[in-house]
C-alpha cells in the first residue's frame, strides 16, 4: 500500500507542498486506488468525540431515532441496519448522514451537533486541499476542481460526513456482513476507522480482496467512480467491503466524507493524459462502469440519485 505523507498542510497549504502531494497522491491513487494521509491535522479526539455521539444516538429507543430517518432524496440523516444494501446479504450497520450544518440532528445527543460541525469543517479543509492537488496532478490549474467542488457542505452539493457503527455480534450468522462489496460514487471518499479492522479493498487489476490493516490517526483517501469517470477509468474507483470478524469481536466505528462534485457538473471523460508521477501508471484500466444517460451527459447530482435508488430500499 502506498503511503502519502502530508506535513503541516493543515490551514494553508503551499503551492510547493500542494505539487509534492499532488505526485504522491496521482501514484497512489493510479496505482493503487487508495492512499493513506497521516499528520492530515485531524485529531484523534475529534473522531473519537464523533464516535460516542452515534454510539449515544444508536442506544437511543426506537421511535426517537426514527424521527431522524432520512428521507429520499435528500441524503441527510439517520440509515438503519439493512435499509441501504450493497449486496444480498444482511447488512448490519449503522449510519448517520450530514449533508450540511443546517440538517436536522438529534438534539437528544448532547455534543452532537458540536462534534460533527467541527469534523465537517475539518474534512472540507482537507478535502480542498487534496482537490488542488489533485488538480495539479492532472496537470489542470490550481483550481481546476476545486471549481467543480465550490459548494461542499452547502445547497447544491450533495457531499455527505457520514458517521458508522457496526454493533457487535454474539456468534457468527451466516447472511450476515458489515458492508457489502461497492465503489463510493463521487470525486473521493476520506475514511477514517477504529482498530477493529474488517475494511478490504479489491486489487484494482484482479479479484483478490486485501486486508487494510489499522494505522492510528491515519486517513484513508479513495477514488469515487465520478473522478473514475472524468479520468476516463486512469484513476480507476476502488472496490471495498467492510466483513465480519472472526471472533465476533466489538463494534467497529468508522467516518467517510463522500466528495461530490456540485449537482449540476457535467460528468463526461476530460480529457486528461495522466504521466503518472511515478512513470508506472497502469496503462490498462477497469472500465468505469457508469451508465449512459439516453440523451446528453449525466449529472452529478442523476449519477447520484440513480445510485441510491440501486441501493436503498426506500
Ligand atoms: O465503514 C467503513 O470502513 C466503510 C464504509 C463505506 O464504505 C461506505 O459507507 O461507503
Ligand atoms: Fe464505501
Amino acid at each position: 500500500m502506498c503511503f502519502l505523507v502530508i506535513a503541516g498542510t493543515e490551514r494553508c497549504p503551499q503551492k510547493g507542498v500542494v505539487k509534492q502531494v499532488a505526485s504522491k497522491l496521482l501514484r497512489a491513487l493510479s496505482e493503487k486506488g487508495l492512499a493513506l494521509l497521516v499528520n492530515h491535522g485531524i485529531p484523534e479526539c475529534k473522531m473519537k468525540a464523533a464516535y460516542r455521539a452515534l454510539d449515544t444516538f444508536c442506544e437511543l429507543p426506537d421511535e426517537t431515532r426514527a424521527k431522524y430517518e432520512r428521507v429520499s432524496p435528500d441524503n441527510h440523516g439517520y440509515v438503519k441496519p439493512d435499509a441501504e444494501k450493497f449486496s444480498d446479504e444482511m447488512e448490519l450497520r449503522h449510519a448517520f448522514n450530514v449533508t450540511g450544518c443546517e440538517g436536522n440532528l438529534p438534539e437528544e445527543v448532547q455534543g452532537f451537533r458540536p462534534a460533527l460541525d467541527e469534523l465537517a469543517r475539518d474534512f472540507k479543509q482537507l478535502s480542498t486541499m487534496l482537490l488542488a492537488a489533485l488538480s495539479v496532478g492532472l496537470e489542470q490549474s490550481y483550481d481546476f476542481l476545486l471549481s467543480k467542488h465550490a459548494h461542499i457542505l452547502g445547497p447544491g452539493n450533495e457531499s455527505t460526513l457520514r458517521l458508522l457503527y457496526y454493533p457487535p455480534l454474539g456468534t457468527p450468522v451466516q447472511g450476515l456482513t458489515r458492508c457489502g462489496a461497492h465503489c463510493d460514487y463521487g470525486t473521493f471518499t476520506l475514511l477514517a476507522q477504529d482498530c477493529e479492522g474488517g475494511l478490504e479493498i479489491q486489487t484494482l487489476h484482479g479479484e483478490r480482496w486485501g486486508r487494510v490493516g489499522h494505522l492510528p490517526g491515519a486517513i484513508l483517501v479513495n477514488t469515487g467512480e465520478l473522478l473514475a469517470h472524468w479520468t476516463n477509468g486512469q484513476l480507476p474507483a476502488l472496490r471495498h467491503r467492510v466483513v465480519m470478524p472472526e471472533h465476533c469481536g466489538r463494534g467497529r466505528h468508522s467516518i467517510a466524507f463522500f466528495v461530490h462534485p456540485d449537482d449540476d457538473v457535467a460528468i463526461e471523460p476530460l480529457d486528461i493524459k495522466i504521466t503518472a508521477a511515478g512513470g508506472d501508471c497502469q496503462e490498462t484500466t477497469t472500465p468505469c462502469r457508469l451508465q449512459k444517460k439516453k440523451r446528453g451527459v449525466l449529472s452529478a447530482y442523476q449519477h447520484l440519485q440513480r445510485r441510491f435508488r440501486e441501493t436503498y430500499a426506500s
